[in-house]
């Protein structure tokens, strides 16, 4: 429960001057899309094209940020809430270290996604829409999940008996069925280059 007696401080060293220090500018890849739909796969390999040009970047993962931090959290729609806006406020204590952030959730709803965007600077939050058919993530089942949702071991889940909102606009729009992984990562690395958040 936030007090009213906590006083913010500034830093003594800024956002700024970190983010120079690393030559780069510092925004948050926001994936989303369906269970099994490439969010995690993509992301590594974003990462790792990243680190591969030195770049300072650093991914949070769904399934590993509910093994620590949400930990207490479910899959309920109030839990799913939580878990995002945990989420939004790590991501954006990396943005202030100067970090280019990737997050691997599945973020089903609009309003979570764009009270994380809210958060940050202009320009900052990019949505990259992991778009997948059902049908593909559900063939794929990459860990079993579908399967015992179909036969109703696990309950809300998404795309199933739990909503999942399309993204409207988002800024990158990634299409795994129809591309390789390198294609999705480059495609995703190349706007970063386009938008000048890294160097060519
Ligand atoms: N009911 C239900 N619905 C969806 N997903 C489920 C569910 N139960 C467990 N899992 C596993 O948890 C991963 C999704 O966690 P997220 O934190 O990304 O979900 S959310 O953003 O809070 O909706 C998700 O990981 P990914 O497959 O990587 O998306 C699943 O492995
Ligand atoms: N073009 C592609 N992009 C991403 N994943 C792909 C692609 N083609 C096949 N896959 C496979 O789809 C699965 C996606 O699983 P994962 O990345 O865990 O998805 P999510 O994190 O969205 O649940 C992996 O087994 C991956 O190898």
């Amino acid at each position: 429960m936030k007090t009213d007696n906590t006083v913010w401080h500034d830093q003594q060293v800024t956002k700024q001057q970190r983010a120079e220090l690393k030559k780069q500018k510092p925004c948050l890849l926001w994936y989303t899309g369906l269970s099994g739909s490439g969010k995690s796969t993509v992301a590594n390999a974003v990462d790792a094209l990243l680190f591969e040009r030195t770049c300072h970047s650093y991914l949070l993962d769904g399934d590993n940020v509910r093994h620590g931090l949400n930990g207490d959290l479910g899959f309920s729609d109030e839990a799913r809430v939580e878990n995002i806006r945990r989420i939004s406020e790590v991501a954006k204590l990396f943005l202030d270290a100067g970090v280019i952030v990737s997050t691997a959730f599945i973020s089903p709803f609009a309003s979570d996604r764009a009270m994380a965007k809210a958060k940050l600077e202009q320009g900052e939050f990019i949505e990259v829409f992991i778009d997948t058919p059902i049908e593909v993530c559900e063939q794929r089942d990459p860990k079993g999940l579908y399967k015992k949702a179909r036969a109703g071991e696990i309950k809300d889940f998404t795309g199933i008996d739990s909503t999942y909102d399309v993204p409207e606009s988002p800024q990158i729009h990634v299409k795994t069925a129809e591309q390789s992984i390198e294609a999705c990562a480059q495609q995703i690395v190349n706007y970063l280059i386009e938008r000048q958040f890294i160097s060519s």
